[in-house]
């Protein structure tokens, strides 16, 4: 151990007098380069390797940055003296972190290793086309050359892991919005973000307990499949559609798949993204485990169909385009939309998001578009593959009334009263956002309650029968899923604009009926 201390202490003492010779004897423009040098042969003979992490990666943020911070705020809590403690805007989590240029020793597989968290001033003249933090930052991971090819690459896998199990558990979820346009933040973000709080889950969402079943399912076998996904050679994605009418429960159907999974959410604004390169870079800065959103599809966009130039008696394909809701609905860009104008995106840019190369930029990710209106969509949208599932979200069925009377009542109604509200359920063709109205407004008197639904439900039944806009009862939402679903598949041909506007007028009654 004394030979050890001796040679240590020879080998410190010829550095700092070879670095006393290079100030001395060069002169000051070769002095950076010789220490340079020295340094370089101090390194051969040291038997330590080290590697920079640092916060930000040229322009982008280094994912390896927030991963190792998140990774050591688990063990700087518990072995720290001194320790940096934060807490994000709008977030109910503290997180413990390794105070500026302190250190910390942690262990992998028997090995140690040495991190140290590196601030220093930014120099003020570094020139960078979007403003940066005033510091630098990151963190130098000190590992014994000898245990660098045994450890490394497993050591910032399961880092990488770490982190985000504990991001998943400790963290708020996080809903992201691209409200700023294109623009972005210091860090170099398109998206910003808040803590996602929505309470509902599949246990509060009513709807039919099959079907529910069945996307539980779904979903679950998705995030488990990584090694399926592998191996048939698909993109680790998946899309769902999720259609009906307003108030049918399609935003809570993605607030309870994000809280059923654990992910965070993407809410596409579409009218604020400019044009095709601005929603694959949008696309990138996604992260996995996530579900992006794109929701009322067909409002916030100009959806043409592929229109088909039936000139010479061939079907052509021609400007596929989708012009954002700034411009007016039958403006729809056809022959003057199109990437051109700097101000549209066009229907093959929204395909490839959903489907292209760039789609599987990243993984684990789930594709949720909303419509009321699916047979507006176009046909290309929908097919599997995008849009893997296609859900229909109905007027309350007997089985959702249930569902919402345990949940807002807390009570199992006898045979007799349920009897009562299902020969009108169907008739009535009430969204349940109406039905949970009636009872958060007679929560506390429960009979009252069930009474004024009763009530409420013979009455829209009466009303629709009358107008005859109901069909037999055993002609069911099944066959209007059916029917819807196949206008929209079936609309290869393109859709006359005479058409579209009396959609668009249908839609709009339609929902003043609801109303
Ligand atoms: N299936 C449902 N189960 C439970 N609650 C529901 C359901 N549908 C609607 N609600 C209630 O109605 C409210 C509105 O529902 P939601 O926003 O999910 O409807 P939507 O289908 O997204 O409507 P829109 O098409 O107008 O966006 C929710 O806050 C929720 O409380
Ligand atoms: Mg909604």
């Amino acid at each position: 151990m004394k030979e050890y201390w001796t040679s240590l202490a020879s080998i410190l003492g010829v550095f700092a007098f070879c670095q006393t010779i290079l100030q001395t004897v060069f002169p000051p423009e070769l002095r950076f380069a010789s220490a340079k040098l020295l340094n370089r042969i101090f390194n051969c003979f040291s038997t330590y390797c080290y590697f920079e992490i640092t916060e930000i990666d040229g322009v982008n943020t280094n994912e390896l940055y927030n991963a190792v911070q998140l990774y050591l705020s688990s063990s700087v809590s518990i072995t720290g003296n001194r320790l940096s403690l934060t807490r994000a805007v709008n977030s109910s989590a503290f997180t413990f972190g390794l105070a500026n240029n302190d250190s910390i020793v942690d262990t992998f597989n028997g090995v140690n290793v040495v991190w140290e968290h590196v601030v220093t001033q930014r120099n003020s003249q570094t020139f960078s086309w979007r403003p940066l933090p005033d510091e630098k930052r990151g963190f130098t991971l000190r590992i014994k050359k000898n245990h660098k090819h045994l450890i490394l690459n497993s050591y910032l896998d399961y880092i990488m892991e770490k982190a985000s199990d504990i991001r998943r558990k400790n963290q708020d979820r996080l809903l992201y919005t691209n409200s700023r346009g294109g623009s972005l933040d210091s860090r170099g973000h398109p998206w910003e973000s808040v803590p996602f709080k929505h309470p509902s889950t599949f246990d509060t969402l009513a709807m039919d307990p099959e079907k529910k079943k069945e996307i539980m399912e779904d979903l679950i076998d998705f995030a488990n499949g990584q090694s399926f996904y592998h191996k048939t050679g698909r993109a680790w994605k998946r899309g769902y559609l999720l259609y009906g009418p307003p108030g049918t429960g399609k935003s809570s159907m993605i607030a309870a798949m994000a809280n059923f999974l654990g992910y965070d959410i993407y809410d596409l604004e579409l009218t604020e993204v400019h044009n095709n390169s601005e929603l694959r870079k949008l696309l990138m800065k996604t992260s996995s485990k996530s579900i992006i959103v794109i929701e009322d599809i067909d409002c916030s966009i100009n959806l043409s169909n592929r229109k088909k130039n039936k000139n010479n008696g061939s079907a052509v394909s021609s400007v596929n385009s989708v012009s954002v809701s700034s411009r007016s609905y039958y403006d729809t860009g056809v022959g003057g939309g199109g990437e051109e104008n700097g101000n549209s995106i066009t229907l093959s840019g929204l395909l490839n998001f959903t489907d292209g190369l760039w789609s599987c930029c990243g993984s684990e990710r789930i594709f949720v578009f909303t419509t009321n209106h699916i047979e507006k969509l176009d046909p290309a949208l929908l097919r599997s593959g995008r849009m893997d599932m296609h859900i229909f979200m109905s007027y309350c069925s007997m089985q959702a009334l249930k569902i919402l009377l345990k949940n807002y009542l807390g009570v199992d109604l006898d045979d007799s009263v349920l009897k009562e509200l299902e020969e009108v359920i169907e008739m009535a063709r009430m969204t349940p956002a109406d039905i949970s109205e009636v009872l958060i407004k007679n929560r506390r008197k429960k009979e009252k309650a069930v009474d004024e639904l009763l009530e409420i439900l013979k009455v829209r039944g009466e009303r629709n029968g009358k107008n005859g806009d109901v069909r037999e009862k055993d002609d069911g939402d099944d066959d209007e899923e059916e029917e819807q679903e196949k206008r929209a598949l079936d609309s290869d041909s393109p859709k006359q604009e005479s058409e579209i506007e009396d959609d668009c007028k249908e839609g709009l009654e339609e929902e003043e009926k609801i109303k």
